[in-house]
């Protein structure tokens, strides 16, 4: 009855938002009238468990039949709050959810799929955020239909892909008011420092959202796809990350050599244009003309993972952007993007390209010699002959170039350059994830193939 008014909700066209930061698909009940139903729940029966589970010493059982709890006091005796919603997953929508802690004290989550109706999607549960044991797994959970998952919010935690069906739950974020005031509760939620931890991190116990080291621990086992006859600048190789789905793959390799095709989620959905990818021919382990799929089948290639799909596949490039305040504050607007596909790229061939950028916006008052680039980190100028490869400092993911106008203004366009590949880029030291590889997440958990389509060129 409550997966019936969400689709009823979901197709009314009234408005409504992503049920949390993470997912994407789902409701918030709350913002649709349900809230009482929910304070009502809480009150009558959930409080009470939350007081079993992770309430105060008085309240807290130690035991559960003859297991021991083991849980701490998180604010359970006094949940006063609940953000409700419902989230989906399919392969086709959502498919997993990112290693994360919740936005909230105790998290009560009911399945309400059955079983049967769906593969994969297990919950893994990892330690708690301020524990040494963080990121190593604890225990993984297959939901059941009406039963419910009670968890601290600030254990580690996230969905499995979901690899066929679709599956549903019912979660209720509550918090308490009265426990986050307390000194314990700030002590407690203090993140501990990566270096500390005693043994290394589990893989399925990482988040590429939250930990800065993701990609230093993933896999670096790749394989390389040759791609023949199809480009016009002859054969190109591409290197894949175990994780990568075969969409992922081809997506990108039809990006680049095409923009003919429709789009996979198009395609599986209502037929017509099957994508340019599944009609090309890999060559793979020695045998030429395999056909995409069959070729990274070849090799059991899994799940996808947009930060190593960033670093292995999409190279150095010149990302132009236009910011008109701070130089690493966020830019306006995503602009234009210049590959730099080999060594070649020249200060002359950057400042062409920065010319054709800010000259519409000048009029016709600007010339060519009015334009001088700088190289923010040096302050020196980018002379015409220098190589643009040579200006990233060593081990530097993050260049920002300056355009500098000699009739002066006081808009001034600023232009970072990105090498992709690196997820983070420090500036003054601050960490940030660089502002392609922020896009191509966005991108990829939003789905927005048009627009990707747009920002990813295979070099
Ligand atoms: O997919 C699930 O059941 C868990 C979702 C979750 O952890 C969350 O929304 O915070
Ligand atoms: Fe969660």
């Amino acid at each position: 009855m409550l997966m019936d008014e969400v689709r009823h909700y979901r197709a009314s066209g009234l408005p409504q938002r992503a049920p949390n930061s993470m997912n994407n698909y789902g409701l918030v009940l709350n913002e649709v009238g349900m809230r009482p139903f929910f304070t009502a729940l809480l009150e009558g029966y959930l409080q009470v468990i939350g007081a079993r589970l992770f309430g105060d010493d008085q309240d807290r059982a130690r035991t559960v039949g003859d297991r021991a709890l083991g849980t701490d006091d998180w604010g359970g005796s006094s949940l006063s709050s609940h953000h409700t919603f419902v989230v989906q997953y399919s392969p086709d929508t959502d498919r997993h959810l990112d290693m994360h802690v919740d936005e909230c004290d105790v998290t009560f989550n009911f399945g309400l799929t059955d079983a049967g109706s769906f593969e994969g999607s297990d919950l893994v549960f990892c330690g708690m955020l301020s524990s040494l044991e963080h990121r190593r797994q604890v225990v993984t959970y297959k939901h059941v239909k009406g039963r419910c998952v009670v968890h601290s919010g600030k254990r580690r935690h996230g969905a499995l892909n979901i690899t066929a069906g679709e599956r549903a739950s019912l979660i209720l974020w509550t918090k308490s008011e009265q426990f986050r005031r307390t000194p314990t509760y700030a002590a407690s939620v203090q993140e501990i420092s990566r270096r500390i931890e005693v043994l290394p991190p589990e893989t399925v116990c990482l988040s590429y959202t939250h930990d800065l080291d993701y990609s230093s621990w993933m896999s670096t086992t790749r394989i390389k796809v040759v791609v023949r006859g199809k480009l016009t600048s002859g054969d190109a190789e591409l290197f894949v990350e175990p994780q990568f789905t075969v969409g992922d793959v081809a997506e990108i390799l039809c990006y680049g050599t095409s923009r003919r095709g429709g789009s996979w989620h198009d395609y599986r959905t209502h037929g017509g244009t099957p994508p340019l990818a599944s009609l090309m021919r890999f060559s793979c382990k020695g045998h030429p003309q395999l056909e995409f799929a069959k070729t990274l089948e070849a090799y059991g290639i899994g799940d996808g993972d947009v930060l190593d799909y960033a670093s292995r596949v999409v190279r150095t490039s010149v990302v132009f952007c236009k910011a008109w305040d701070q130089l690493n504050g966020e830019p306006i607007y995503f602009n234009q993007r210049y590959a730099l596909s080999n060594n070649a790229v020249t200060g002359f061939d950057l400042r062409s390209f920065a010319y054709r950028l800010v000259a519409p916006e000048r009029k016709h008052t600007l010339g060519f010699a009015d334009l001088r680039l700088i190289c923010v980190r040096s302050g020196d100028s980018i002379e015409d002959a220098s190589s643009v490869a040579g200006l990233f400092g060593r081990g530097e993911s993050l260049l920002c170039v300056r355009i500098e106008l000699t009739k002066w203004a006081r808009c001034r366009p600023v232009f970072l350059v990105v090498e992709k590949g690196a997820p983070l880029v420090t500036h003054r030291g601050s960490f940030n994830l660089a502002i392609e590889l922020k896009l191509l997440l966005f991108l990829q958990l939003h789905r927005k193939e048009y627009v990707f389509r747009r920002i990813v060129s295979f070099l």
